[in-house]
Parts: structure tokens; C-alpha cells; sequence
């Protein structure tokens, strides 16, 4: 698989206002092929929201090399979903879907139509009028998620986006994604804390070791790619998921 994106000797150190530092990142390496879904996991603080803040652009004082096959356009390849969808609340579930386009002047009738495919794949088209207040909390993802894919960029990166939802809301947008990705074929880096959503969700895992972040591991999830309810109770998926909890302690 050609990589999207080559991940080469990134370094990164935090200096706070006190003028202390904080090595976050060390010496790391990581490919992310076209297409691919790639899941970061690691214990809390050891870089990776900050690893993705820098594919996402939104940091870029690091040493190192993001290689991109290539070069993302701002704002308009990469796609970024984070833990609370930050929903404008005065905005329909179709109008904050449409964010994207309208801040790059799309209005024409194609964009529309995105809008309404969106929002049929992720299954809002009966809410697209409704507030997001109107919304339960998987619902706003999910609109996030759609207002992430409106302007198809070519890499989506999704900070814990289901971390704040319940265990049965957060099954099913599990299962959302693999039938989005099925549809456009995205590629995808996911930071997770749950071993069990790596191993749903991803082609691949990258395991990342405390403070100072580097790859730990880089592990190749031994599931067919078509998932179901009925995988999550496969040996292979407990044998996995187990020992990606073995690595993380
Ligand atoms: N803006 C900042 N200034 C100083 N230090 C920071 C800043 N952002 C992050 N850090 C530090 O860098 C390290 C990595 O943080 P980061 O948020 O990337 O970790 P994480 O793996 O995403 O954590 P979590 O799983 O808890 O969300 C942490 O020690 C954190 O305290």
C-alpha cells in the first residue's frame, strides 16, 4: 500500500510559560497508507492528540518530517473530528454540515447534493432542519463527522471522537464509519483509548509508549476487513484486543 503520509523522526518538546519543557514526542516514525485505517493508542499524555495536531497542520513547531504523497491543500484536504463535535448552535444539522463548503464559497448545486448524500450516510437526512440541542450526543457526532467528509478531503483524523458517548451509541457509530469508510474509501487516523475500538475499527495499530511518545509497536489487526456486530465475539478479536492491553501497561 503506497503511504499517504510518512510520519519520519518526528521530535516535539513543549516549553510552558515557566519555561519548563515537556518532550512529547521522540523519534517518531509512522506510514499511513491510502485508504488505511490506522488507530493510535497509547496511555494518556503520551502525544497522540498532539501527533495528530500536526498531520491536522494545527502544529507545525516540531522537528522531523510529515511526508505527504501529496501536499494537502489548508482547509481543504485534511478533515478533522474531535472528541466534542463543536456544533454551531444556531446552525441546522444541514447548515453545520454545509460549514465547510460555504467557507470555501461552494454554493453550487453539487455541493448541495453532498450535503443531502452526507447526511443519508450517516442517517440525519430527517434531521437536517433540527437544532443541534434537538440531537442526542450521537447524533452531533455524527453530524460532525458529515461536516468533517463535506468538502472530501483526503485524510479524515478523529481525535476520541466516541470517547463521550454511551457503550451502545458508540457500538453503532462504530459501525457507521465502517459503512462510511465502505462508501469513500477514506484514510483514517483514529485516537483511541479503547483497545477494543482499535480493533474494530482499524487496518492497523500503532501502540505508543508513555511520555516521551514514541511507537512502541506497530500492529496489523488479523480480521477481515468486513466488520460485524458478530466480529466483536470472534477469538481472534479478545486474543487481539487483549494483547493490546498487555502492551499498554
Ligand atoms: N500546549 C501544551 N503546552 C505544554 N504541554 C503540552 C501542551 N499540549 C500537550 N502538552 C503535553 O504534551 C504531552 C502530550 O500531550 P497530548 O495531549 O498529545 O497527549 P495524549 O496522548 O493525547 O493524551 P490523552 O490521552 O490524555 O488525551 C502531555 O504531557 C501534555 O501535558
Amino acid at each position: 500500500m503506497s503511504p499517504l503520509l510518512s510520519v519520519r523522526g518526528v521530535h516535539k518538546t513543549y516549553t510552558s510559560a515557566k519555561r519548563s519543557t515537556v518532550v512529547a514526542l521522540e523519534d517518531v516514525d509512522l506510514d499511513v497508507g491510502e485508504g488505511e485505517i490506522v488507530a493510535l493508542i497509547g496511555p494518556s499524555g503520551c502525544g497522540k492528540s498532539t501527533l495528530l495536531r500536526m498531520m491536522a497542520g494545527l502544529d507545525t513547531d516540531f522537528e522531523g518530517d510529515l511526508d505527504w504523497s501529496v501536499p494537502p491543500r489548508p482547509g481543504k484536504d485534511i478533515g478533522f473530528v474531535f472528541q466534542e463535535p463543536a456544533l454551531l448552535p444556531w446552525r441546522t444539522v444541514r447548515r453545520n454540515v454545509a460549514l465547510g463548503l460555504e467557507a470555501q464559497r461552494d454554493t453550487s448545486e453539487q455541493g448541495r447534493e453532498q450535503v443531502a448524500n452526507l447526511l443519508d450516510l450517516v442517517g440525519l437526512t430527517d434531521f437536517a432542519d433540527s437544532f443541534p440541542k434537538e440531537l442526542s450526543g450521537g447524533m452531533r457526532q455524527r453530524t460532525a463527522i458529515a461536516r468533517a467528509l463535506a468538502y472530501n478531503p483526503r485524510i479524515l483524523l478523529m481525535d476520541e471522537p466516541f470517547g463521550a458517548l454511551d457503550a451502545i451509541t458508540r457500538d453503532r457509530l462504530h459501525d457507521d464509519l465502517l459503512r462510511i469508510w465502505e462508501t469513500t474509501h477514506k484514510t483514517i487516523v483514529l485516537v483511541t483509548h479503547s483497545v477494543e475500538e482499535a480493533t474494530y475499527l482499524a487496518d492497523r495499530v500503532a501502540v505508543m509508549s508513555a511520555r516521551p511518545g514514541r511507537i512502541k509497536a506497530i500492529h496489523t489487526v488479523p480480521l477481515d476487513r468486513d466488520r460485524t456486530p458478530e466480529t466483536r465475539q470472534l477469538p481472534e478479536f479478545a486474543k487481539f484486543s487483549g494483547m493490546l492491553r498487555q502492551e499498554l501497561v
